[in-house]
């Protein structure tokens, strides 16, 4: 059984979410780090929430990164360890300068809330194994500040090196101005790391494992399996 840390910062809401996910739909012992801990324990995957942690004070990001818990969230990084930043999550994640670049204010000036195709660019990484290159996901945005932006030799290395792993497109896998939600450079929806073990994204996988609630496929599934197989678990652990 995969240990899942789920970080709790004041202001995170998807936190129950993405237990949820781990521990009720996927079987995993998952457990909550409030995020004055210092450690992670023995975490095989971290899960870093979407939310408004402090209220989005300052920037998106910028005073979680500084919490306690980051510390050692940077030292099982450095060592290897997964690391999953969802929304909130992926801004943290680039506050803390695991992940280049930044979460700018989406382009509309609007709080963005809806279902996205993402096109993913990158299966052989530990959270997309159970996909195909090509294949189109659908997973919901729900973020004010999702327009990612990076200096264009970042982007261009980002390209290069197979570390765009999500980009949105239309339903048909085309990329287009329209499928792009919030004006993110390149339509990039999520990156990993040089390591291949730090993942962030805006998009939402944790609300959607589940058909019953709506979402035909559960394309969020995908991730979790995806981590889930990386970490050697049997896959009648991780259904759907
Ligand atoms: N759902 C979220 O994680 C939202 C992230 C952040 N508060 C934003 O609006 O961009």
């Amino acid at each position: 059984m995969a240990r899942i840390a789920v970080l709790v910062f004041p202001g995170s809401n998807c936190d129950h979410d993405a237990y949820h996910a781990a521990k009720h739909v996927f079987g995993q012992d998952a457990r909550f780090v409030w995020h004055k801990e210092d450690s992670v324990g023995d975490a095989d995957l971290v899960i870093v929430p979407g939310g408004f942690s402090y209220g989005d004070y300052l920037r998106s990001g910028a005073i979680a990164r500084f919490s306690p818990v980051m510390n050692d969230v940077v030292r099982h990084a450095n060592e290897g360890g997964l690391v999953m930043g969802v929304c909130n999550g992926f801004q943290v994640l680039c506050e803390a300068g695991l992940l280049p670049g930044a979460l700018l204010r989406n382009v509309s000036l609007r709080f963005v809330c809806r279902d996205a195709h993402l096109r993913v660019e990158n299966a052989e990484t530990p959270f997309t194994n159970a996909a195909a290159s090509g294949d189109v996901l659908t997973i919901p945005v729900a973020h004010g500040d999702g327009n990612y932006t990076a200096d264009e030799a970042t982007l261009d290395a980002l390209e290069a090196n197979g570390r765009v792993v999500f980009r949105y497109v239309s339903a048909s896998g085309e990329v287009t101005p329209e499928a792009n939600p919030n004006g993110s450079a390149r339509n990039i929806a999520g990156i990993i790391n040089e390591g291949g073990n730090v993942l962030g994204m805006m998009p939402h996988p944790e609300r959607c494992v589940e058909e019953l609630l709506g979402h035909e496929g559960a394309d969020g599934a995908v991730l979790f399996r995806s981590a889930l197989a990386h970490l050697g678990e049997p896959a009648e652990a991780v259904a759907p």
